[in-house]
């Protein structure tokens, strides 16, 4: 089976920093898949490179089989965008702007169909002949998804789709695009939410300065860094040896990392010598926030 997006020896430069420094990446077709890393890792690079916006400076990209360089026709029309920045066209209704752009695409009035079910599935009807400029932040959110979905593209990239937006439409997507993704669309995903991409995605690779470093299976990535953490609520002060084991403190709350279970005695035998009181104690797993800040080594609000 042809692979959905194929990605062979990707460098960008601009001018001479070096964005992309040689990328390979298969997807395969079917897949829902999360492109993640901190700002200016180069997921927006990647995907201008995969529409066509931007040319490599070396390296072959393949959607669906077609070259985005040399059938860039055909490499267009198995994929679609939706970008991060809410850009729309403000003289058509939602309908009419659909319809506009599946005819970009060499749709017509056969497409019709699906683009009422897009409409629909994101929860658009009553705004179906609504101006674009009359929407709302969240309503012109919707719309430029469903925009980029117009021509019923196999390829559906997301980039960062849920910033921004409420818990409702969040789940209103998701119902909507996994269903796409059970028809048989493949998905690729950027957001700086870790915890969708765990929840959705079944396979992640982490970007870092250009590069990808860590390429694997949801289950994967977390069953190899499957180290555990200990959450304590305490009364007194972490004593000094401990404070390099600490991950997060707030409050009476503190969370110390595991490297090994056996260091849950070292911990509390710590804590009792220095007279710590320990009011409340419990064990949790790792996330893909933690796998993400242990290979990537970026904080809170910067990943994305
Ligand atoms: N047109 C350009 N000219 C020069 N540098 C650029 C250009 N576009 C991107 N860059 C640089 O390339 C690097 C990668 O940027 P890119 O937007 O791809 O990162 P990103 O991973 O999408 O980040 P974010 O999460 O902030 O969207 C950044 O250092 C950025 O400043």
């Amino acid at each position: 089976m042809v692979a959905a997006v194929e990605i062979q020896g990707i460098t960008k430069h601009f001018g001479a920093f070096e964005a992309l420094r040689g990328i390979d990446l298969t997807i395969q077709a079917g897949e829902f898949f999360a492109l993640l890393g901190p700002n200016g890792a180069g997921k927006s690079t990647l995907i201008n490179l995969l529409s066509g916006l931007l040319q490599p400076t070396s390296g072959h990209i393949r959607i669906m089989g077609h070259d985005v360089q040399s059938d860039y026709q055909q490499a267009r029309m198995a994929l679609g965008v939706v970008p991060q920045e809410l850009v729309f066209d403000p003289f058509f209704n939602v309908r009419e702007m659909m319809r506009f752009q599946a005819g970009y695409f060499g749709c017509g009035a056969e497409n019709d169909d699906w683009v009422d079910e897009v409409i629909e599935g994101l929860g658009l009807t009553d705004k179906a002949h609504t101006n674009m400029r009359q929407l709302s932040g969240g309503m012109k959110r919707r719309a430029l998804i469903a925009q980029a979905l117009a021509h019923q593209p196999p390829v559906i990239v997301l980039d960062e789709p849920t910033a921004g937006v409420d818990v409702e439409l969040r789940q209103m997507l998701w119902g909507f695009i996994q269903k796409l993704n059970q028809q048989g669309h493949t998905i690729i995903l950027t957001t700086h939410y870790l915890e969708e991409a765990e929840t959705l995605c079944e396979r992640v690779a982490m970007m870092k300065q250009g590069r990808i470093v860590a390429l694997d299976s949801t289950k994967q990535l977390l069953h190899s860094h499957a180290a555990k953490q200990l959450c304590l609520r305490l009364e007194g002060t972490v004593p000094a040896q401990l404070q390099p084991l600490i991950k997060q403190q707030q409050g009476d709350e503190v969370i110390f990392n595991l490297p090994d279970i056996s260091r849950i005695e070292v911990i509390l035998s710590a804590l009792r010598q220095a007279e710590v009181t320990v009011l409340d104690i419990r064990l949790q797993e790792v996330d893909l926030e933690d796998v993400f800040l242990n290979l990537v080594g970026s904080h809170g609000g910067q990943i994305s």
